[in-house]
């Protein structure tokens, strides 16, 4: 690695940290979930030539690609790593391959118990080593224009996800192993709660500057199964990740807990320790702040159908969404990913308005 992550460039742009420690800043900073994806003909460009994981497991190609978006779009606020959630059961030893139009499947997903036995946590880390140095590298390349997010899935995501074999509309194998196995599903919530926060750990030792866990699939939980099999490991991690930083003596970085549809648990999830919490579109901005209170960061929540607009019509839902937020403790994003065929001139019309607002 030509690359070390000693002496990194300084950064020139920092409202995504300042309004994430509720600090003061000059303007609402934004950001896209998924922000480096399918929309851009760039990124379709490296996908021809390049396998999905490929890309990830390539620090110069998941570089690249992270930086696609911001040499596109000037008003974004910050850039986050390209990888994805699922390198952690990759880690682990599973197989996880990525087809096109299908999403994400794992041709050996686990069907019993006994199975969680032959995942490897030893090592797991250091299999994840390409991760860490597309961090330092993009670091790097980034010159300070804007801080660099790192990430991972929440455990219990994870474990939908290597037990349903790829993405699922009931989660129904998940759901009955919730109900037959608790102690298995505890244990195997436990190991991925541990290798996550190594994984963190090690993504700021690479020079990520602020970390987002997403729990995509809290949209399958109910508010007692959150409290039951979500929030008591996300509260774990954020623990986890603060202690370790301590003891290594690096910085503490700010952190962001999406929970997708889990706006039944605001009010436990303002409890975790987390300095931002991040919404779906379902979720209304006034009501959002007031389970909360003033102590927390929130992010979101446009949703990304809207960016099927017009331009004019994108523009006003912005300023609309933007003021019900307040420019306090306030980041905009999307309240999901960006979708594939999503216009770029969309991105345009969000972003820009997004900083134009207040
Ligand atoms: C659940 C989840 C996954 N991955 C991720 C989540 C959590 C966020 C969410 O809720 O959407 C996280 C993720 N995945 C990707 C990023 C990159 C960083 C970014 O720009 O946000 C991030 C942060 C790249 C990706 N991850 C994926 C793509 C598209 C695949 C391709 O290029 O062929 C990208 C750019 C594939 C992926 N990866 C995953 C699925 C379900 C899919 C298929 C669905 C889809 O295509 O949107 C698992």
């Amino acid at each position: 690695m030509a690359f070390s992550n000693k002496s990194f460039p300084t950064l020139k742009n920092d409202r995504l940290i300042r309004a994430a420690l509720g600090k003061e800043v000059d303007k609402v900073p934004v950001w896209v979930m998924r922000q480096a994806g399918r929309y851009l003909p760039e990124f379709q460009a490296v996908r021809a030539r390049h396998d999905f994981f490929t890309v990830c497991q390539t620090p110069e190609l998941a570089c690249e690609v992270t930086l696609q978006p911001l040499r596109r779009y000037e008003h974004l606020d910050a850039s986050i790593i390209f990888s994805d959630i699922l390198v952690i059961p990759q880690a682990l030893g599973m197989t996880v391959e990525m087809h096109p139009g299908l999403g994400p499947v794992f041709p050996k997903p686990l069907q019993d118990p006994s199975e969680l036995d032959e995942l490897k946590e030893n090592g797991a880390i250091s299999r994840l080593d390409y991760v860490g140095k597309a961090i330092t590298l993009t670091r790097h390349r980034l010159e300070g224009k804007v801080p660099l997010i790192g990430f991972t899935g929440a455990p219990f995501t994870l474990m939908g996800y290597m037990i349903e074999g790829g993405g699922s509309k009931t989660m129904s194998k998940t759901k009955d192993w919730l109900e037959k196995y608790p102690k298995d599903v505890h244990r195997l919530l436990s190991l991925l709660t541990r290798v996550i926060i190594d994984y963190l750990v090690m993504q700021v030792e690479s020079g990520a500057q602020l970390l987002q866990v997403f729990e995509s699939s809290a949209d399958h939980l109910t508010r007692e199964q959150f409290i039951e099999v979500s929030s008591p490991y996300l509260k774990d991690i954020r623990n986890g990740v603060q202690k370790k930083l301590e003891e290594k003596k690096l910085e503490q970085v700010p952190m962001t807990i999406f929970a997708k549809g889990g706006g039944h648990s605001l009010d436990i999830q303002a409890k975790l320790g987390y300095e931002t919490i991040g919404l779906d579109w379902t979720v209304d901005p006034i009501e959002a702040r007031e389970i909360v209170g003033s102590d927390i960061t929130l992010q979101g929540n446009l949703n990304p159908q809207d960016l099927y607009r017009t331009p004019e019509e994108i523009r006003k839902l912005t300023i609309d969404m933007v003021k019900k937020f307040g420019k306090h403790r306030y980041i905009a994003n999307l309240g999901h990913g960006i979708t594939p065929q999503t216009p770029l001139e969309s991105m345009t019309a969000f972003t820009e308005a997004v900083h134009e607002a207040i």
